[in-house]
């Protein structure tokens, strides 16, 4: 018989970590071998209203490697998670991030690390399969359409902006379409920040509103014509079936991917 997953969760005291922690509690073949958040007050999962039944410990980051951890969930936050997953790395723990908020740079070197340690990982913007094709089918469509606009709208206690989801989805158009900077090259802004923020020609506009979740638009313009690509997000559940896929193939990985669609 295969032995069980053992897995730990980062950020369970937030929205994402909580929704994590039932995922994988309710997951065949997955462990909750700990679960670990600065804010928590608790020694135990089951002093967590609902969790009664559970017997899960709530983790210093020190006491971690002693529950031998197989996957490291993390749902934190951005100045957080680079360090988690540079912790996760070097205790030969696969990472599965969930975090957004990375710079490049800080991706570069933690793939760095993970082949220094022999340690596969991944990092995903969005664990959402509907965003995954939102992605590759605007990717698709900016090879013929380059004028574009993305307009991504999320909940208001969100920290970064433009949302993760925004940046990959730039980052893929980006490697086919023909560059353009959009709008008149003589437009000026006469309130700043109206025309977004700006990746390589293309703006992203970043709307918070309370009674959102995850939602974007990837909005192009043709002579004539025009295509919006939109993804909705209504129950933070819908990432869940991307963190499992991603927990059951992880550990078999021998580098650090970026993107839930190198695992599908
Ligand atoms: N990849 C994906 O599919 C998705 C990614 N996200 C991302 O997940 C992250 C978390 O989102 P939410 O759950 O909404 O945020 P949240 O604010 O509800 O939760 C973050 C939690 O992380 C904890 N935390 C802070 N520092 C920590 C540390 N050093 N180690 C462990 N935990 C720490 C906080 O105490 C808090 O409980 C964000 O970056 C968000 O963009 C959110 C939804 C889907
Ligand atoms: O903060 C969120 O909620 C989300 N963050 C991710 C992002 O920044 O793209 C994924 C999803 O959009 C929800």
């Amino acid at each position: 018989m295969i032995g069980l997953t053992k897995i730990i969760v980062a950020g369970f005291k937030g929205r994402m970590g909580a929704t994590a922690v039932d995922m994988v509690l309710n997951h065949d073949g997955f462990e909750l071998v700990g679960v670990y958040d600065p804010v928590a007050t608790e020694k135990n999962l089951n002093e967590v209203a609902g969790y009664a039944d559970q017997n899960v410990p709530v983790l210093t980051l020190e006491q971690v490697p002693d529950v031998t951890p197989d996957v490291w969930i993390d749902f934190t936050i951005p100045k957080a998670a680079v360090a988690n997953t540079k912790f996760a790395l070097e205790h030969h723990i696969s990472p599965v991030i969930g975090t957004t908020g990375f710079k490049a740079e800080e991706v570069a070197a933690l793939k760095q690390l993970s082949k220094e340690q022999g340690v596969g990982g991944l990092i995903a913007p969005n664990f959402g399969l509907t965003a995954v094709l939102m992605m590759q089918f605007a990717k698709q469509a900016a090879k013929y359409f380059p004028d574009v606009e993305i307009i991504e709208m999320h909940h208001d206690n969100k920290l970064d902006a433009p949302s993760g989801t925004a940046i990959k989805t730039a980052e893929m158009m980006a490697e086919v379409r023909a560059q353009k900077e959009q709008g008149n090259p003589n437009e000026k802004e006469t309130l700043k920040g109206a025309r977004g923020a700006n990746y390589d020609g293309m703006h992203i506009h970043s709307v918070r509103l309370p009674g959102l979740i995850a939602h974007q638009q990837v909005q192009f313009g043709g002579v004539g014509e025009g295509l919006t690509i939109r993804q909705d997000t209504y129950d933070r559940v819908s990432f869940m079936t991307g963190v499992a896929l991603a927990c059951e193939k992880v550990t078999a990985a021998h580098e650090l991917f970026e993107g839930l669609e190198n695992f599908l």
